[in-house]
């Protein structure tokens, strides 16, 4: 069973309109709510093809109820921590290009005691987990030394710990040991203090987090695909999509299939892109169920050409 951990979920409201233009009133040609942030996203993704998982979220205020009945409502199994604060709301607004733009609110800062709860409900539920999965960002506030402690307790319970998050939360996970990371490109770049303009960038940039720490990074380049870098060597492939329509939740979608597939080796990159491309495919943060699945448009490669130029980051 994966367990899945969203310090800062988020109720995902997404509006489609024609054209985004500033100052105007726009009428929105589609929209949807769903129950997000990163990890809840993995924990309905695995959901959506059949596979266990619980997500642990704090929640509080009126959306955070509205959060606890939408995850109800898609049968997705939880553990909800009450906090005082308001659970957020993350806004999409996506075009029909599938340009996106996204306003994430920065969500409710967790006191001391809060923290505490939460980490003590990922430790327990984590003695019977296969994977836990800590994803997106940390709440506002003092958190980075709680969620780094929370780490290093997780990896020396002996539980295989994946971390898909930014910054200093990226590095925490690092530091500690986290048996993956999935980076995207932006967080990579971030995290190794240069551009990445090349898949040989991209490369390097893994290998430094697998030296200073990481098992396994797995990095996701939108358009570009995904590269694996892992004990047994570098794997890079594409999952090319038709029709983008919203690209929030891919990569969480493709963490999602990547574990589901056994976390390493061709199998799971395959799976992984594929489930990204599926989501990519379908609006607002939609996870992809098998029926939206097509493995066949996935193209790997065990030597993948450094030199490859990525696209417009
Ligand atoms: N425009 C796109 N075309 C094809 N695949 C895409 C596109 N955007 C994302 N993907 C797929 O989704 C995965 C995750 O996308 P990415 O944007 O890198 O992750 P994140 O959502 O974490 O920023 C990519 O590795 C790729 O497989
Ligand atoms: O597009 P991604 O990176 O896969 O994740 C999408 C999810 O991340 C969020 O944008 C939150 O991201 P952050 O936790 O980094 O703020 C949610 O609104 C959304 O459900």
């Amino acid at each position: 069973m994966i367990l899945t951990v969203t310090l800062n979920p988020s109720v995902d409201r997404a509006l489609e309109v024609d054209a985004l233009v500033r100052g105007e009133v726009l009428r929105a040609v589609g929209s949807h709510i769903d129950p997000g942030g990163k990890g809840v996203n993995v924990s309905r993704a695995l959901l959506a093809n059949g596979l266990k998982s619980t997500a642990v979220v704090p929640a509080g205020g009126a959306e955070g109820e509205q959060l606890v009945d939408l995850l109800k409502g898609e049968g997705v199994d939880m553990l909800a921590v009450p906090i005082v604060g308001r659970t957020r709301s993350n806004i999409t607004l996506a075009e029909p290009d599938g340009t996106v733009t996204k306003i994430n609110e920065a969500g409710p800062v967790l006191s001391a005691a809060e923290f505490a709860e939460v980490s003590d409900a990922v430790l327990t539920a984590a003695r019977s987990s296969d994977w836990v999965v800590i994803c997106g960002s940390l709440p506002p506030g003092p958190s980075v030394p709680a969620f780094a402690a929370l780490c290093e307790r997780l990896v020396a319970a002996g539980a295989r710990l994946a971390v898909d998050s930014s910054g200093p939360a990226l590095l925490a996970g690092v530091d500690a040991g986290a048996t993956l990371v999935k980076p995207n490109r932006e967080e990579l770049a971030e995290a190794v203090g240069r551009e990445l303009s090349t898949l040989g960038d991209v490369v390097e940039a893994c290998a430094r987090l697998r030296a200073a720490g990481a098992g396994t990074v797995l990095a996701s380049l939108g358009a570009d695909g995904a590269v694996l870098v892992e004990e047994s060597g570098v794997l890079a492939g594409t999952s090319p999509v038709t029709v983008p329509r919203s690209t929030v939740g891919a990569g969480d979608a493709l963490l999602a299939g990547f574990l589901a597939a056994g976390a390493r080796g061709e199998a799971a990159l395959v799976e992984g892109l594929a489930w990204g491309a599926a989501a990519v495919s379908l609006p607002g943060s939609r996870m992809p169920g098998p029926q939206d699945l097509d493995r066949t448009t996935v193209r790997l490669d065990a030597r993948p050409d450094l030199s490859r130029p990525l696209g417009r980051g």
